[in-house]
Formats: C-alpha cells, structure tokens, sequence
C-alpha cells in the first residue's frame, strides 16, 4: 500500500510516523525547503534560529508527547512553574498560581490568591464560570453559537477579569479577540484549567520546536523507510472517471502516483486545490466556511537580561499577547555562544491581534514592539537591540469563530482514495500541535482500517 502526504507540519509527519509503523510505503511532499509548517524553525545568516512562532507544549498533549517519545525526544522538552504570569507596566509581574492541592482546589484557592483580580472578579468569575467546570462536550458545543465574550457577561462575570485575566487567554489560543472567538473553546479550556491539574502544565522545547521535534520525527520516520521531498509543492489532483484521484501534480509537473493521498495541507490551501467535481459534495464545500487568523511572531536579540523570568508570560495592554525570554526557556539554543546571542536575553513575541500588522513595514512594528517592552521590562532601556526579525502569518490557524466548530471535516471524505489531516480537521483539540497531532493518527487508523497495509 502505497500513501503519499501533501505537507509536512505536524498533521502530515504525524501521519507518516503511525503509517511507516504499519508498514505502508509512505512518500511525503512538502513545498517548502523546511519542515514542520507552522512550527517550522529555520537559521538565519547569522546562523540564528528564527521561528514560525513560540510554541509550547501542554500536560494535556498525551498525543504529541507520546510522538515525542516514540521518536526518541521525550527528554527534549522541560515542564516550568505551574502558574500564568501577567507582565505589568514598569518590571511588575502578577501571577495565576495554582496550589498546591487537587484540582479544583488548585485553581479555586490559586484564583482566590491571585491578587491581579479583584474580589468581585473573584466572586463573579467562579459563579459565572461553574456551568464550563461542570460542562461536558455536548455543553461546550452548545455554547458555540456565541462569542466568548457573550457568554461571559450572560453569566454575569466581570467585565475588568474579561479584559484581564480571559482577552490574554483568546489572543494566545487561537490570536482574536475575545468578542470574536466562539465561547466553545474558552469554556473548553477552563474544564481543563479548572478540572486537570497535569493538563495545564507546560513545557518548552530545550532547542526549539524545529530541532527539538521536527528533526527527530524526520529521522524516524526515514529510518523506518518513508521518503520526504522538500521544494516539492502539489499543484492538482487528477481524477478517474469515478472522480478518486488517478495521480497527484506537483508544481515542476511531476507525476506522483499512489493507492491513497492524505492532503495535510493549511486548510486555506486545501481549498485552492479541491478538484471543481469534487465541490457537488457539501463536505468539501464546507472547507470554505474557514479562514485563517493573521499572527506574528518578532524575535528581539538584546546585549544583556532584560527579565529573568523563565516561563510564559502574558500581558494585557501591549501589541505581543504571549511572549519570553528564550535565552532562559530553550536554554539548548538561544544562549549565549550562539549567534547572535551574547548572554541578553532574546524574546520572542507573539504578535496579536495582527490583522492590522500585516502590511506595516518592520521597522515600525519593531517600534511598536519596542515601546511595550520598555513600559514592560524598565531594564530594556538601558539595553541595546542587537537584532531583530518578524515572521508574518496572514493565514496561521483558522479562526474559532461561533458556528464554525460544526464544519470541521472528518479525515475520511466522500473520495474513496483521497483523507484530510490538519489541526482544522475534526478531533476534540482546537487548532494546535495535539490537534494536527491527533488529526494525523486519526487519518492513518482509518485509512488502514479502509485499505490495510
Ligand atoms: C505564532 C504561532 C504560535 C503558535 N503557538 C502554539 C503553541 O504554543 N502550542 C500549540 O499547540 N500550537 C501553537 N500554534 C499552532 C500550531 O502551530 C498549529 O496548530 C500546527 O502546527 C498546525 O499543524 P498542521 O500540520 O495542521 O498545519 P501546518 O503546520 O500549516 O502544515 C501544513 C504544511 O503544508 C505545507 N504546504 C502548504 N501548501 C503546500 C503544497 N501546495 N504542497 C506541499 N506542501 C504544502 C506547508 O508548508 C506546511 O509545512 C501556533 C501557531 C502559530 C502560527
């Protein structure tokens, strides 16, 4: 059984991984010189590694942590202190620290603690947010027809905790705001903050996600037999008079030839490249139900430590949503030895909301950046910015926006021979590396179950 994989981020090398292991002849086509899509990390002349974006692993990710561990990088990952850590105005920080008791005692006297909330937050918050601690899947995806924001006023929380504690949160998950994003994956979210001690743990790859994940997922899955192709962009499909796909196209007009084609393409891409028959079936019509969020990612060298902070941090106010300090976080890379790094700190910040972003020049995003981390990290003025990069995503993950959750496609389509896999695809995670994760094992247990091998 031969399988070709248009796309090698984490949906498509996941894929490969579970399908090599059953032994399918696996080829996989990706069009750009790097892998791992939206976690791709790529070097610099400098020789920097400059990344796709700061990507963190969760306690909760069993899929991808169990990839991690079956390639052989289980110990490239290290877990931080378990609490949200809010960056303030002039060098403060306030914390979201769970104690040190079973869930919900954890959360409950960990927010009741927390002294960036008022009582009233406080109060509001754990009445308001009681129907998500005790809602299960069919609730969450009840709530899906209105905004977070909605939601949370409906259940008459504070609006001061919806712009500090909640906006943070919706910017990080999926870069909108909270009166955009669906409520659905928000109260999804509290379950697991409020219910799962070890779910809300996270970690940070000790290089980055490329050399820490990537790599050794490439090598297991060539030492198992799989070939990749990089520079290898698919054009089309062409179809047989049953309209299953008779061969693949790739850019160079190559002819890629197999008994099944998994497309573990953006979903924005995957719409390009739907053949026009195809379209008679809802299923793929649906796919243009979804559009991807702008983000970016700036990464800023200085001479010297700016925080010491080693963990995740959030703020409220500025133009980067979630952000640290890698030279303390991924100590394996960005340090001091290593290009451009000299022992200062290197930030990389997730940009968002970044629809306004887009087409600014650098430069004056640089500034924008600049300005937030001087009113953030007072120790940055007195630094000197040895270097900066941005990385701009106009279409990253899709958007979770209400009424959207019900259109995502399983793996299997109407065509015998053609799958979806991708973090959009449906599986219980939002757009994440565990959704892209789960999404390439889901796709190869049934295409295996279909074909065999
Ligand atoms: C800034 C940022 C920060 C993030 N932070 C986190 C985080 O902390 N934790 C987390 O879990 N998730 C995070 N994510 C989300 C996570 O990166 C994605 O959900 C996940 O990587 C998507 O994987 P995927 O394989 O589904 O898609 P992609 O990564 O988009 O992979 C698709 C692949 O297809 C390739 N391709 C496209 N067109 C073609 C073509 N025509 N032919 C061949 N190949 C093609 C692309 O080059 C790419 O390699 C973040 C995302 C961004 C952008």
């Amino acid at each position: 059984m031969k399988t070709a994989i248009f796309g090698a981020g984490v949906a498509g090398l996941s894929a490969a991984i579970e399908l090599v292991e059953r032994g399918h002849t696996v080829e996989l086509y990706e069009k750009r010189k790097v892998l791992g899509g939206k976690v791709s990390v790529w070097k610099d002349n400098d020789g920097d590694s400059i990344e796709s974006g700061l990507h963190i692993v969760f306690g909760g990710y069993a899929q991808l942590q169990n990839y991690l561990k079956r390639v052989g990088a289980a110990d490239n990952y290290s877990w931080k202190a378990h609490s949200l850590i809010y960056a303030e105005p002039d060098g403060k920080q306030s914390f979201f620290k769970k104690a040190n008791l079973p869930s919900p005692w954890a959360e409950v006297v960990g927010g009741l603690q927390t002294d960036f909330l008022t009582m009233w937050d406080k109060i509001s918050l754990l009445k308001g947010l009681y129907p998500a601690l005790a809602g299960n899947e069919a609730y969450f995806r009840s709530q899906d027809h209105m905004t977070y924001s909605e939601w949370h006023r409906k259940r008459g929380a504070s609006e001061h905790s919806l712009q500090k504690l909640w906006r943070a949160i919706a910017l990080a998950m999926n870069f909108i705001e909270p009166n955009v994003i669906s409520a659905r994956p928000m109260i999804t979210i509290f379950k697991y903050f409020g219910t799962d001690y070890e779910a809300t743990k996270f970690a940070f790859f000790k290089k980055n996600p490329g050399d820490s994940m990537i790599e050794p997922m490439r090598q297991y899955i060539q030492s198992k037999g799989g070939r990749i192709f990089v520079d290898a962009k698919l054009n089309r499909f062409e179809l047989n008079s049953d309209e299953t796909v008779k061969h693949a196209v790739l850019q160079d007009g190559q002819i890629i030839e197999a008994d099944a084609f998994i497309s573990a393409l953006p979903v924005h891409t995957v719409k390009k490249i739907i053949p026009r028959p195809w379209l008679a079936h809802k299923y793929f019509r649906n796919l243009h139900e979804f559009q991807g969020s702008p983000v970016a990612n700036c990464q800023l060298w200085f001479d010297r430590k700016i925080t010491d902070t080693d963990n995740l941090m959030f703020s409220q106010g500025t133009i980067f949503a979630t952000f640290a300090d890698v030279s303390i976080t991924c100590p394996d890379d960005f340090q001091k030895g290593n290009g451009t790094a000299n022992g200062g700190s290197v930030m990389s910040l997730v940009l968002a909301p970044a629809h306004q972003l887009m087409d600014m020049p650098n430069e004056v995003i640089t500034e924008l950046v600049m300005n937030d981390i001087h009113d953030r990290f007072p120790a940055s003025r007195q630094a000197k910015l040895l270097k900066s990069t941005i990385v701009k995503i106009p279409q990253s993950v899709y958007k979770a926006v209400p009424d959207v959750d019900k259109f995502r496609p399983d793996q299997i389509s109407p065509v015998k021979n053609f799958f979806l896999a991708g973090d959009y695809t449906d599986q219980h995670y939002l757009a994440s590396m565990e959704g892209a994760a789960l999404s390439g094992k889901l796709v190869a247990e049934k295409l295996h179950a279909k074909f065999g091998s």
